[in-house]
Order: structure tokens, then sequence, then C-alpha cells
């Protein structure tokens, strides 16, 4: 994985950690929070992503000799370069699993380390999380519109760079089966698969020649496009010959890809003529622009496609183009922090904490997390937490802990799991999530709430800070 240097962070970040280490306050040990507050593409829940990749990094992450020198160029201090040289993040990590539906403004994650090294971990932590968690949440409502649909990411070529690859990884947290990047498929051991361009067929005088020896050199995993010149008077019916001749040789065509045009015609149409050629089997997969809500139009129709390629709306996270997701500073030096912001909505929550996750008896999740002290065994009632007189009674709720110890003096403790096991517990906990939360109109708001002596401590230092205000 590990081509992260720990240089791989904002500036600031250095500039903070040397102040830290000529005043003596670098091992003041201190914890950060790890959440957003928005969800994105409006909608009623997020998927965690990225957990996995950071523990990697984190565990490796090391300045390296040029980067010493780089920052000695910036005008780094030798001593804090010497310093720089010994770093490695030592500090301990709780987190939700990765996979596990997160709502907004409660912690998914937080990190208790001593300030400098939690200080110079933020930016990778916040690129990773955040980018993830963004492309795990889109895959996973294209998921839940395909229903059992084949879905294949062919994003790459329109990533942002090379989040091309922890887009990939992402999309199969979130549901895909397969992807078209090669990197990305031996990085992280997914199915890679994939079809046919129009310049190979262009690049040839004859549609029906060019199948033929498409078919010939991938008789395997054969998928024609059939839109370069006429879908339904050219490409369709040099499939069908070419599925005939494979079929002579013993092969099978897998598919035919629709790539333009109304999707929904051309695939019933489509459907036609390879069944009235006796080839059921081949599949019809579609792609061009598709998102989540051109699938679910789509299904509407009764098209009858098999697979989708998604690109572009995938990994860009489109129309979202980041998640929002911050690092803010809880505990340091013995004494719990807060912020305060003008926005009672920016106002902090102090201490190190735990988040309850509340079920019903058939362990069906009824639509709220609560904050708590990280001591506090259950809430038994929890608090809006920015509108202090509204509650809600939490006795009668089963309570799962949500933050788990996952690395500790730098090492991760987590079971590896493949993509593919992490993507099944995704679907399991979005099972548990009531359809109101899933709809992309107006979803149901999922309530967050803190127990009561959270909803104290915030309290008083809000009022000692207002105090020395004064
Ligand atoms: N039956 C359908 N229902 C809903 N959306 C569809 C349907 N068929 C296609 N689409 C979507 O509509 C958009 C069509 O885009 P556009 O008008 O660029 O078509 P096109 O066929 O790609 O055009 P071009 O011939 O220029 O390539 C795409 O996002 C496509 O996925
Ligand atoms: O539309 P997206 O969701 O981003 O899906 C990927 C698109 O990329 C390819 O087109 P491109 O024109 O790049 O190559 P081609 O020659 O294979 O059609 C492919 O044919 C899809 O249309
Ligand atoms: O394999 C494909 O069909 C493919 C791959 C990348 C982008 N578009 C299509």
């Amino acid at each position: 994985m590990n081509n992260f240097s720990a240089i791989y962070t904002d500036q600031y970040q250095l500039a903070m950690a040397q102040i830290y280490f000529n005043k003596g306050h670098k091992d003041h040990q201190a914890i950060f929070d790890y959440y957003f507050r928005k969800l994105p593409f409006n909608g009623g829940y997020a998927v965690f992503a990225g957990l996995e990749d950071l523990l990697e990094i984190l565990a490796e992450i090391r300045f390296k000799e040029d980067d010493i020198a780089f920052l000695k160029a910036q005008g780094f201090e030798d001593k804090f370069l010497k310093y720089l040289k010994e770093f490695r993040f030592t500090g301990k990590i709780y987190s939700a699993s990765e996979g596990d539906i997160v709502f907004p403004t409660r912690p998914i994650l937080q990190v208790e380390a001593t300030i400098i090294e939690a200080q110079i971990i933020e930016t990778i932590l916040l690129n990773l999380l955040n980018f993830q968690t963004l492309i795990a949440t889109k895959a996973s409502r294209i998921r839940l519109v395909a229903g059992d649909a084949g879905l294949l990411d062919f994003g790459l070529r329109r990533a942002q760079a090379t989040g091309g690859y922890f887009a990939t990884r992402a999309a199969m947290i979130g549901g895909f089966d397969g992807t078209s990047n090669v990197a990305a498929a031996k990085k992280f051991d997914i199915k890679v698969s994939g079809t046919m361009a129009h310049s190979f067929i262009q690049s040839y005088d004859d549609e029906l020649e060019a199948f033929r020896d498409f078919a010939k050199g991938r008789p395997q995993d054969c998928v024609l496009l059939v839109d370069t010149y006429n879908t339904l008077k050219s490409g369709v019916p040099n499939a069908i010959r070419v599925a005939k001749e494979m079929e002579s040789r013993g092969d099978k065509l897998l598919a035919i890809r629709l790539d333009s045009g109304d999707l929904s015609y051309f695939a019933k149409e489509s459907r036609k003529l390879l069944d009235d050629a006796g080839l059921d089997y081949v599949k019809i997969a579609a792609s061009n622009q598709l998102d989540e809500y051109v699938i679910k139009s789509l299904l509407e129709q009764q098209a009858p496609i098999d697979i989708f390629g998604v690109g572009t709306n995938l990994v860009t996270g489109n129309p979202d183009g980041s998640l929002d997701g911050v690092y803010k500073l809880a505990y340091s030096n013995g004494q719990p922090r807060i912020k305060i912001s003008e926005s009672i909505f920016k106002v902090t929550l102090p201490h190190k904490k735990q988040v309850f996750r509340m079920k019903d008896d058939h362990g069906k999740c009824i639509g709220a997390d609560a904050i708590s002290l990280y001591h506090e065994k259950r809430v038994e009632e929890m608090y809006h937490p920015f509108e202090p007189y509204k509650s809600m009674n939490l006795e009668k709720y089963h309570q799962e802990a949500i933050l788990n110890k996952v690395m500790e003096n730098g090492e991760n403790l987590i079971n590896k799991r493949n993509l593919k096991e992490i993507s099944e517990y995704s679907l399991t906990r979005l099972s548990e999530l009531p359809i109101e939360y899933k709809r992309f109109n107006n979803p149901h708001i999922y309530k967050i709430g803190v127990s009561e002596l959270l909803r104290e401590e915030r309290e008083k230092l809000i009022k000692s800070s207002k105090q020395k205000l004064k």
C-alpha cells in the first residue's frame, strides 16, 4: 500500500507540530473525533469506508530522508527535523467497523495519541476516510436500486487522478461486483472484467470481422459492443452471428453491451432478437452516464438489463464533490476541550466518547444513535445535541457500542477482511435500517443525541469559556 510518506499532510500540521515540540507539549495526550456534518446525496445514511487503508498506512508512516531535506529547505528547525526522522504513529484508534452505516455529527472514529502525532496524521486520515466514505455511499445507493443486477466499476478514466484506486475499493464495499481497473483489482483482490471499446470496432473495415476476432481472442468472457453503427440493424445481428459461431466451437457469448440511445428501448428490442435466435443465455450490459436515478428508472421501465457499467458518476461521487468530514479536538493535556462557534451546530463535543446504536428486540435499528462519555455502559435518556429540551427515552432498547479499539501502540488490531466480507457486512447493517431511511427523496432523519453526563460536561465547558471571555 504504502506510497504514502508522512509529508502527505498540510503544512500547518507541521508548523503546529514544531511549536508543540519546542514548547515541550509534544507528549501531551490528546483525543480527536472524526465525524461529518452533512449526509452526501441528500441521502439518509452513509457507508463508512477507508479504515483498513488508514490503519495500514499509519502503522508504516515515516518521514524519509528526502522529505526531511525538503522540510529543512522550508525553514523547519534541525532539532524538530531530528524528531521527525524518528517519527512513527504510536497512538490508539477507536472506530466504527468499516462498512458500517453511519450518520452525521456523531464520532465515527477517535484518535488517542500524543498531540504531535495526532496532529501530523490529521490530513491523511481525512483524505482517506472522506473520499472512500463518499464513494462507498454512492455505490451503496446504486446497489440498493440495482437489486441482483451485476454492477461493474468503469470509472478509472474519469476519476480524480489516483483517487481511482480508492474509488474502486470503496465501490466494492458499497456493493459492486467487479471493476475494469486492473491495478486496483490486483491490489485489492477484486474480480476484474471488461468488454471492448468503439475504437476496436472502428479500427476494422467491418463490424462483423471485429466481433469475430474478439470472440476468438477472448472466448472466456466475450462481451460485444453493439452500438457503433446501428444497434438493431447491424450490432445485434452481427453479435448473434458470432454467438452462433462461438456455439459451434463450444464457446458461449457472455453478453452484448449498449452504450447509447434509449437504453430501455434498445435492451427490450435486443432481448427479443437474442431470444428469437435461441440465445436467451446471452446477457445485456448497459453503460452511458449511469447513476442510481437512471438505473432506478431503467428498472422501472422493465428494461431487461443484467449488468450495469458505471463510471463517472460513481467514482467522482457526483453530484457531491466531497464528504465534509472533520477532525476535532475533544481532550488534551488532562483537560476536556471544546470549540465554541456562532453556529450551535458547530460546537464540538468534549472528552473521550462512546456511541451506542439503539436496536429493538428483533435486532432492527430503531433510527437512533446516542453519544456518551466513554465509561458509560448505557444511555437511558438521550438529549438533542442542540435543542436541550428535546429528549428521548432509551430504556427499552438494546444498545450496541459502535466504537471499538482498532489500533494500539500504532499497531493494527483488526482481523483483515476481504472486500467481499466488508461489503456483505455493510449490506447486513443496511438491512437492519428501516426502509424510510433509504429512500432517495426526503429520507427519514436518523436521530443523534447525547447522554445526560455528556450534555452536562459540554454545558460546563461552554459556561467556563463564556466566563473567560468576560
Ligand atoms: N430509457 C431510459 N430511461 C432513462 N434514462 C435513460 C434511458 N436511456 C438512456 N438514458 C440515460 O439518458 C442519458 C442519455 O444521454 P445522451 O442524450 O447523451 O444520449 P446518448 O445516447 O449518449 O447520445 P449520443 O448519441 O450523443 O451518444 C444517459 O445518462 C443515459 O444513461
Ligand atoms: O459513462 P460512464 O458512466 O462514465 O461509463 C464509462 C464510459 O466510458 C466509456 O466510454 P468512452 O467514450 O470513454 O470509451 P469507449 O470508446 O469505450 O466508448 C464507456 O463506453 C462508457 O460509456
Ligand atoms: O470494459 C468496458 O466496457 C469499459 C471499461 C472502461 C470504461 N468503459 C467501458
